[in-house]
């Protein structure tokens, strides 16, 4: 049926071995998959890691340190996937380029450039190599925060319209704290940045040669709402200097999810090994192109990507004011619908800092001795235990809360530790609590009247049985699991294959192209009842920690801060 509908961009139909490349950006790598555009099978694969990964501790030109909470990366590394990942995965395929109609790709977000109007990085400029400020910053820089919590006191005073579609706090991770935060510490650069771009349109712009900027990305990060964007009034209360932002650096028409930004330019032809003049898909983001390779496009089906962080996102068909969301954006998953995002800046990001820094080196000595990772050796212990055992709960702000706290400066926890307390209990723990994360944000989306009818889960942590089985218990919801293992990468390629003209819309491409299993995972009833007593206290501490009760954590870091700044 779907064989009928397909058409190439030149009209002609299209040829069934047709392909599109889809590419991930991911935290610390580039993934690319090539897939056929008929059935959605994917015929190869490739990743590239990031030579620079996430620069957090000191600028790599010149070694000096980074302030805490900061979280840069290098433009130059991106573009290094396109030169290596994508021609790998051709290979892998074993595919004629010719083939390829397509390429679509989705970025973490909100990861932001400053560029020149050439979209040059000011970073690659000699005079601003030294600047951290010049750099990109990676959706997990989160020093912006003092202006973060700005701008929220300003648009709760000024009861601004537009703060209720992003459950009431902006945050730290988005587009205006941090250009706030860069005209502050550095008006040099801030003066030097012709725009301010968001990484997803960066790199169509390096693909392309044109800039467009994507409508998923100014809905969500950029506060874009009916039209419109924080006002110069509001801008100007903020910082006078900061009044036009918008109109300086931001603004620029917009382009749709699914359509055409442009066709393939001659120098990112030779960069990939693709044909000159392919369709290039608009700029995507990472958790938002999962939900139709998911096959979740209707309202009601949540998708959760869980790798290093949670993103949650879910269509629906009225606008509702979710509070603690980080956004709904009209369009901004799927055409026609409300997108709704939430989510979780830590989760197994949590568990590789406790394997990194909290577990005892007989556990690293077993993973070897049995060729397993030091992950599945805590979990086939944890594994073991009956739900409370531990005698643990843990809160899971090791990177800050975004929904629905939505404050950067809150941070981890763990009660309940004795002199018996071992690695594997503090692991489970860490698990668990990651899942109450998830429930909060899933309870908080059902009260809102926006319910949530299925979770379907995506991304690197599904290979984790264990953690799955909590997501189920604790949520009291059967689990459905995406078919491919490269989600997002399949989101972008499925984006590639409408833009190429090949699908009418990103439903189509879904049907056609994705894949989900339902209910791999469904909750266990004695399981479901032990962690509602768990999630009680969850919750208990959650409040305290987060809305007031003590504000001990904020105290710490300013006390880090001050410490640092002292040695200095
Ligand atoms: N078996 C495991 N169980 C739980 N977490 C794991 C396991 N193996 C790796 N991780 C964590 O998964 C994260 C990587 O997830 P992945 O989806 O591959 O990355 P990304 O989010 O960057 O796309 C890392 O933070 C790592 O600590
Ligand atoms: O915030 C978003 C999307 O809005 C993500 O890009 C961000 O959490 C990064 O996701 P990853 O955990 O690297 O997959």
């Amino acid at each position: 049926m779907l064989a009928i509908t397909l058409r190439s961009v030149t009209d002609k139909t299209i040829h069934p071995d047709a392909c599109v490349v889809g590419v991930d950006f991911g935290t610390l790598s580039g993934r690319a998959v090539v897939v056929r555009v008929r059935d959605g099978a994917e015929l190869g694969t490739a990743v590239h890691d990031y030579s620079h990964g996430v620069v957090d501790r000191a600028l790599p030109v010149t070694g000096k340190a980074l302030p805490p909470e900061w979280a840069l990366q290098v433009p130059a590394d991106y573009v290094d996937v396109l030169r290596t990942a994508v021609p790998q995965a051709v290979e892998a395929a074993g595919i004629a380029p010719e083939h390829v109609i397509g390429i679509g790709t989705d970025f973490t977000a909100c990861t932001m450039v400053p560029v020149t109007a050439d979209g040059t990085p000011l970073c690659e400029l000699p005079e601003f190599a030294d600047n951290p400020h010049a750099y990109v910053k990676l959706w997990r820089h989160h020093a912006a925060q003092p202006q973060a919590d700005r701008i929220n006191d300003l648009a709760r005073d000024r009861k601004e319209p537009w703060l209720p579609r992003y459950g009431g706090l902006i945050s730290s991770e988005w587009e205006f704290a941090k250009g706030l935060q860069v005209l502050e510490e550095a008006p040099e650069v801030y003066a030097a940045m012709a725009r301010w771009v968001e990484a997803a349109d960066w790199i169509i712009w390096q693909l392309t040669g044109q800039y467009t900027r994507n409508a998923c990305t100014a809905g969500y990060k950029g506060i874009l709402q009916d039209g419109a964007y924080p006002s110069e009034e509001f801008l100007a209360e903020l910082n006078p200097a900061f009044a036009t932002f918008v109109a300086d650096k931001l603004d620029h028409p917009l382009s749709a999810l699914g359509d055409r930004a442009g066709s393939l330019s001659a120098e990112a032809a030779e960069w990939t090994g693709l044909p000159q003049g392919i369709a290039v898909a608009v700029g995507n983001v990472d958790a938002h192109v999962t939900a139709p390779a998911a096959q979740a496009v209707e309202p009601g089906q949540m998708v959760a990507i869980m790798g290093t962080s949670t993103c949650h996102v879910m269509s629906g068909e009225a606008l509702r004011e979710v509070p603690g969301m980080c956004g709904v954006v009209d369009g901004g998953i799927i055409p026609g619908l409300w997108g709704y995002e939430a989510g979780q800046s830590g989760v197994g990001d949590i568990f590789g800092w406790f394997v990194k820094n909290q577990v005892p080196p007989a556990y690293h000595d077993e993973a070897r001795e049995r060729g397993l990772t030091v992950h599945e050796v805590l979990t086939e212990r944890a594994a073991k235990q009956a739900v409370g055992e531990h005698g643990l709960i843990a809160l899971d702000w090791h990177s800050g809360n975004r929904s629905v706290l939505v404050d950067h400066e809150l941070s981890g926890v763990v009660l309940g530790q004795t002199l018996a307390t071992k690695a594997e209990d503090v692991y489970r723990a860490l698990l668990e609590a990651t899942a109450f994360g998830t429930r909060v944000i899933v309870d908080g989306f059902t009260d809102a009247g926006v319910p949530v009818t299925e979770l379907v889960i995506a991304g690197g942590l599904i290979k984790n049985r264990l953690l799955m089985q909590i997501y189920s218990d604790v949520t009291d919801l059967p689990l459905s699991v995406i078919g491919s293992e490269q989600g997002p990468a399949l989101g972008s390629a499925m984006h590639a294959a409408v833009a190429a003209g090949a699908y009418e819309d990103i439903r189509g491409a879904a049907a056609a192209m994705g894949s989900v299993q339902r209910h791999v995972f469904t909750p266990i009833p004695e399981n479901v009842d032990a962690y509602e007593r768990l999630f009680l206290e969850y919750q208990e501490l959650h409040d305290h920690f987060g809305r007031g009760g003590n504000d001990v954590m904020r105290r710490l870091r300013r006390f880090r801060r001050e410490a640092l700044e002292g040695k200095n």
